[in-house]
């Protein structure tokens, strides 16, 4: 098992997927699958890294999905951003049965129930180890959680943002829609903007590419797979500005 002395990273920001979280349910939130991310969430505080999360909602409304159905687009989004504060309360849940001490600060100012975003402090708890869980994505409508993930990851000097997902990383297209998809380990953020690779929505990567933080696409259910990552191993897909030999 790998200890302190492993870590590649201190600190980093940790993407996870609101559509894995319901896991073989079509909706809603299992916990089982809770249960494993708190798990995996602890093997890296045990070895002392720091962890900043965001989750999508996915699982439960997404703004462009309740705006196809008829609804206002901004009122669709506002539901998509208070379903993350839901999901964000139950992985706060499921860390804290496993004795891991976790916060969840919302870009929505929900007072009694969450904390409001506030960076200094957001450091100030990663650096007593607490995990923190920023929810209500932006808090703007026309936003992605993967956007808000990045935005924090860069603001909160994290060293790597990690997208866990349903795929094993970064294809030439999507390998749920195309068998002949093939994968990549490394792209450059101009690479995934030029051949428009949509495992991550643009502005994300755009973002990324302006502040130099790397992204890392990975599977999520690859049981190790994110303690290996802090450590230094490969899995997924790296973006970053140059691709290494
Ligand atoms: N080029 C590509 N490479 C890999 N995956 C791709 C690509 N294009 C599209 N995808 C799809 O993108 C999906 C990523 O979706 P995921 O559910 O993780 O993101 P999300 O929409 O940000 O999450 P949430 O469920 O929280 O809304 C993958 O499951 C995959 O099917
Ligand atoms: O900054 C943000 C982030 C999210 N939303 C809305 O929430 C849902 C769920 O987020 P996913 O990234 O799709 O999991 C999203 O579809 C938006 O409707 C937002 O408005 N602003």
């Amino acid at each position: 098992m790998p200890g302190v002395k492993d870590r590649k990273y201190k600190r980093i920001l940790l993407k996870l997927s609101g559509e894995e979280l319901m896991g073989d349910q079509g909706f809603g939130i299992s916990p089982k699958v809770l249960d494993k991310m708190a798990l995996e969430i602890g093997q890296l505080v045990g070895i002392g890294v720091q962890v900043g999360l965001v989750v999508g909602g996915g699982n439960l409304f997404r703004g462009a999905a309740l705006n196809a159905a008829g609804l206002d687009r901004v009122t669709g989004d506002h539901m998509g951003m208070l379903a993350t504060v839901m999901n964000a309360l139950a992985l706060r849940d499921a860390l804290e049965r496993s004795n891991i001490s976790s916060r969840v600060m919302s870009s929505i100012q929900m007072s009694g129930i969450v904390d409001h975003y506030d960076r200094r402090a957001a450091i100030r708890h990663l650096e007593r180890g607490e995990v923190l869980i920023f929810a209500a994505g932006t808090g703007n409508p026309f936003f992605t959680t993967d956007s808000a993930a990045c935005l924090r990851g860069i603001e909160i000097d994290a060293e790597l943002v990690l997208k866990a997902t349903k795929v094993d990383g970064v294809y030439s297209a999507d390998p749920v829609l195309d068998p002949t998809a093939t994968r990549y380990d490394q792209l450059t953020y101009d690479e995934v903007l030029d051949k428009k690779l949509g495992v991550m929505d643009l502005t994300a990567i755009c973002l990324c590419r302006e502040h130099n933080m790397p992204v890392r696409v990975f599977r999520m259910d690859k049981a190790g797979a994110l303690l290996n990552i802090v450590v230094g191993g490969e899995e997924g897909t790296l973006i970053e500005e140059e691709v290494k030999q």
